[in-house]
């Protein structure tokens, strides 16, 4: 890679520069990295945490090959036409614009190629997912190149862009819904009269173990959970209760709303191209 730019400095944008930059093995060497922020405090705090460039857009283009979009969808408007004009025909476009899709992001660029992708906040901790897809230009070695970026903070998969919506609700959310379930069971520990301090610690860690289990055991969901049921005891009856407040459909009908909210998403930042 020449130099990566990446433009937004928000907090997905920190979640992937910390990924990539912590640890005593830096994944990409920091002097490659530029961050493209509009708010000086954001852009030094940048510079301060992760030792990265903050320059303006255009030498930031200049000095990568590698671009990727960090902005809030509304942001495209303004920006895509100011980066057409700094592109050269070597450079890729990895869009991680939740809902804007590829050929949104084209229409605004010169027969670019895009591809666009959906990752999480666990690529802080190099435990993000990753789903990409490619845009009407973009090749199997482009996938190749956001696949191996991509690939330094978690794992990743390619799918039909017309997945990308869904994706953006169910995984790239995904964080939100675990760490909202860990902050219910926290308070319900705190109900149960422990300590705050030691109901999160051990919230924390059930939730550790317990991801384990599912990547590790080769056991699904349903059997590790029957495994903790004990016939006539207390899981089964306190799921009984999760039942009965329609939890597993509130999931479901969550993430269709995060779907659709998406898929509006996606539709208005249609009506701003060209
Ligand atoms: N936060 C998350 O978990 C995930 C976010 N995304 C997507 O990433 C994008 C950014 O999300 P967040 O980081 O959460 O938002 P954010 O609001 O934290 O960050 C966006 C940043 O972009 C900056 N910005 C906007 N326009 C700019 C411009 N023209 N030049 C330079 N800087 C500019 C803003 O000042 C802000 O700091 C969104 O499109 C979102 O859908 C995708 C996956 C996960
Ligand atoms: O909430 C959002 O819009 C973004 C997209 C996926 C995660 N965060």
């Amino acid at each position: 890679m020449k130099g990566l730019a990446i433009v937004g400095g928000g907090n997905i944008c920190a979640a992937l520069l910390s990924g990539l930059l912590d640890g005593d093995t830096p994944l990409v060497d920091r002097d490659q990295i530029s961050v493209v922020e509009q708010l000086p405090d954001r852009a030094a705090y940048l510079r301060e945490r992760f030792g990265v460039s903050t320059p303006e857009l255009a030498e930031a283009v200049r000095a990568s090959d590698t671009v990727v979009l960090m902005v809030k969808p509304y942001h495209i408007e303004d920006l895509l036409p100011r980066l057409a004009e700094h592109l050269t025909p070597d450079h890729l476009v990895i869009s991680v614009i939740g809902g804007v899709s590829t050929a949104r992001v084209e229409s605004d660029l010169p027969k670019t190629p895009v591809v666009r992708a959906m990752p999480n906040t666990a690529a802080s901790v190099g435990q993000a997912i990753t789903a990409i897809s490619a845009g009407a230009y973009a090749e199997d070695t482009h996938l190749d190149r956001a696949e191996s970026l991509l690939r330094a903070v978690g794992k990743v998969v390619r799918v039909p862009e017309t997945q990308l919506n869904a994706i953006t609700a169910f995984s790239g959310s995904g964080p939100a819904f675990f760490f909202y379930f860990a902050e219910a069971l926290i308070d319900a520990g705190v109900l149960l009269g422990l300590p705050r301090a030691l109901s999160e610690e051990m919230v924390i860690q059930t939730a550790v173990g317990a991801a384990a289990m599912l990547r590790d055991s080769g056991d699904d969901p349903v059997h590790l959970r029957a495994a903790v049921s004990s016939p006539g005891g207390t899981t089964i009856t306190a799921i009984r209760e999760l039942e009965k407040a329609g939890v597993r459909g509130a999931v479901m009908a969550a993430t269709e709303a995060g779907r659709d909210r998406t898929n509006q998403i996606s539709e208005q930042a249609d009506r701003t191209g060209r």
